[in-house]
């Protein structure tokens, strides 16, 4: 695990609500996450992970609560401020017509450029680099809508890359992703040395990748810690609704989670 007491807060959320049309999605939150380090966001479908990282990367005003980021309440910082500090790899990949891979993954630099500013071979490197790092070197003259979802994804990360981020927002970054590039992008993103915030529903990819995870559930924050604090079998099976086992994982030493299946025969439909 990371050593998080030498490195400054990256993040603290205290006391966070989001209320939406009466139906309360976030529920007094609150944790604070060390820089450089990265922390899966887990939780059941609905459990209010998206919201969270669109509070946190400002998509979303809280209904109360406080988010002060790198020692600066996130109100505070203006548009392009927030753009050199923060890069968000959305749920959705989004349509981009008309641009191919290459310039996609450009498009990281603009928070960084003025108006007449021209694109440096330093850039062109720093592009480069990020499309070799993701696996799209042979698709970088594609048009990004001919790309395949997974490949799609990894241009995105690519982008936030360029973007040279202090914190990378992934939301649901594997999806789409094979099981290679689940490790890969993960790995990639952890050793770019920022803070990463991940949310992920493979809890043994969580387990295996995070320092920290924070654990959802019905808007409210179940746990907050190491995976081995956080994914024991009492709180998967009260969050979850699955039974599992857990066991050290030979290679890394973080929970490895075997679930048990139900019987088909058993499983009687309506209960
Ligand atoms: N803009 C919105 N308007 C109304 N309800 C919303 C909105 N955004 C989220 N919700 C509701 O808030 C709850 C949490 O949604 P959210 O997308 O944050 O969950 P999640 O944990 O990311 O789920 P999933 O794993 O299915 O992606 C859901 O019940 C959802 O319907």
């Amino acid at each position: 695990m990371t050593d998080t007491t030498t490195q400054p807060l990256a993040l603290s959320v205290s006391q966070l609500s989001w209320t939406h049309d009466d139906c309360a999605i976030l529920k007094n939150i609150q944790f604070d996450l060390p820089a450089k380090q990265m922390l899966g966001v887990i939780g059941p479908n609905g459990a209010g992970k998206s919201s969270l990282l669109r509070c946190l990367y400002r998509f979303i005003l809280p209904s109360s609560g406080h988010i002060s980021l790198f020692g600066q309440n996130i109100a505070q910082y203006s548009a392009r401020q927030l753009a050199t500090k923060i890069a968000v790899v959305q749920q959705d990949t989004p349509q981009f017509f008309e641009m191919n891979t290459r310039q996609l993954v450009a498009m990281g630099l603009t928070p960084h450029k003025g108006l007449l500013d021209s694109t440096t071979s330093k850039d062109n490197q720093l592009i480069d680099d990020a499309i070799l790092q993701v696996g799209l070197a042979t698709k970088a003259e594609l048009q990004y809508s001919q790309l395949s979802g997974g490949e799609k994804q990894r241009a995105l990360i690519a982008r936030a890359i360029v973007q040279q981020p202090q914190l990378l927002i992934l939301d649901e970054p594997t999806n789409h992703l094979d099981i290679h590039y689940q490790i890969q992008i993960l790995q990639l993103v952890k050793s770019l040395g920022i803070t990463v915030i991940a949310s992920i529903h493979d809890l043994n990819l969580a387990s295996a990748m995070c320092d920290n995870l924070v654990l959802l559930n019905q808007g409210e924050l179940i746990a907050n810690g190491s995976p081995s604090e956080v994914l024991t079998e009492d709180q998967i099976s009260t969050v979850f609704k699955v039974c599992c086992e857990i066991e050290p994982h030979r290679q890394h030493g973080n929970p490895l989670i075997s679930y048990f299946y139900h019987d088909a025969n058993q499983i009687i439909v309506g209960h």
